[in-house]
């Protein structure tokens, strides 16, 4: 079994990746990192100071994404002042270029089967059940009236070993997709190849395999660093925390935290930062 690493001080992961910034990564998840938890997913908007902060990091590092199970076209929607920041969207099954939406060629042949699960779930799942169409991913969402956890988990389950695809459960929420090798691991393995400093912001489940993501490449690669960030909620066990090098108590102390990073950069911040 490998040792593991000593655990990080925030200066030290801060002073290497600004040693470093020019093989150095950001990547965030969006709800509940540095959006916040709503009843209505269409109402969300990330936390004041966020976008700025995004920015200018974009500006400093290498790269600056957002990773997340969103449609891309929601996220070119909420970041779209910041064409430095990259867009993985749908668990990855989308990506943009350019300003162009571009899906992953294996999970487009999956889009009538994941059409005829949206009307299924509206027709039989109880109507405190917000179904999310998505197109190629079903998102059950059960906030609204938490008492149908069981009874979402159970239809999705169902439906999922019938038509042969992935679960994902979140924050009060099951999502449904096609069985395509994308998730948050896999974007953040490929997205940090060419990089020596990554650092990952999450607070969901799904987020888990953007931290093992940094684990393994810091097992096979020393000179490697991985700093994971858990955004702490009461929805979601310890497990993420205990797997992170650091918490932020909420979406909103993250832009706290990304002043300690830029703050370190020598110079005054590029972009239009709003302090
Ligand atoms: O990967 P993410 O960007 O974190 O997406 C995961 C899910 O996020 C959204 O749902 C969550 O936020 C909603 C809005 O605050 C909230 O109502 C819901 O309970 C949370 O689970 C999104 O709506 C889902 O589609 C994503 O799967």
């Amino acid at each position: 079994m490998a040792t593991p690493r000593a655990p990080l001080r925030f200066v030290e992961a801060v002073s290497a990746t600004v040693s470093e910034s020019t093989k150095s990564g950001f990547f965030f998840d969006y709800d509940g990192t540095i959006a916040p938890i709503m009843r209505d997913p269409a109402a969300v908007f990330p936390v004041a100071g966020a976008l700025a902060r995004l920015e200018v990091l974009s500006n400093l590092v290498s790269r600056v994404a957002i990773v997340s199970a969103r449609p891309a076209a929601f996220l070119c929607d909420r970041f779209s002042g910041l064409p430095g920041v990259h867009l993985f969207g749908l668990y990855g099954m989308q990506t943009v270029v350019d300003g162009e939406v571009r899906t992953d060629a294996d999970a487009q042949p999956w889009a009538p089967v994941m059409r005829g699960l949206a009307a299924d779930a509206a027709r039989e799942l109880p109507g405190g059940v917000l179904v999310e169409d998505k197109a190629l991913l079903v998102s059950l969402h059960y906030r609204a009236a938490p008492s149908l956890r069981t009874a979402v988990e159970r239809w999705a389950s169902g439906k999922a070993a019938e038509l042969g695809l992935r679960e994902q459960y979140g924050r009060m929420v099951v999502d449904l997709r096609p069985p395509v090798e994308r998730d948050k691991g896999t974007i953040i393995e490929h997205e940090t190849e060419s990089l020596t400093r990554a650092w990952y912001f999450g607070d969901d489940l799904s987020d888990a395999r953007a931290f093992d993501a940094l684990r393994g490449r810091e097992r096979r690669d020393p000179a490697f660093m991985g700093v994971a960030v858990a955004v702490a909620n009461d929805e979601v066990g310890d497990e993420l925390i205990r797997g992170a090098d650091f918490t932020a108590g909420s979406p909103e102390d993250v832009p706290a935290m990304l002043d300690h990073v830029i703050g370190a950069f020598p110079g005054p911040p590029a972009g239009s930062y709003a302090g």
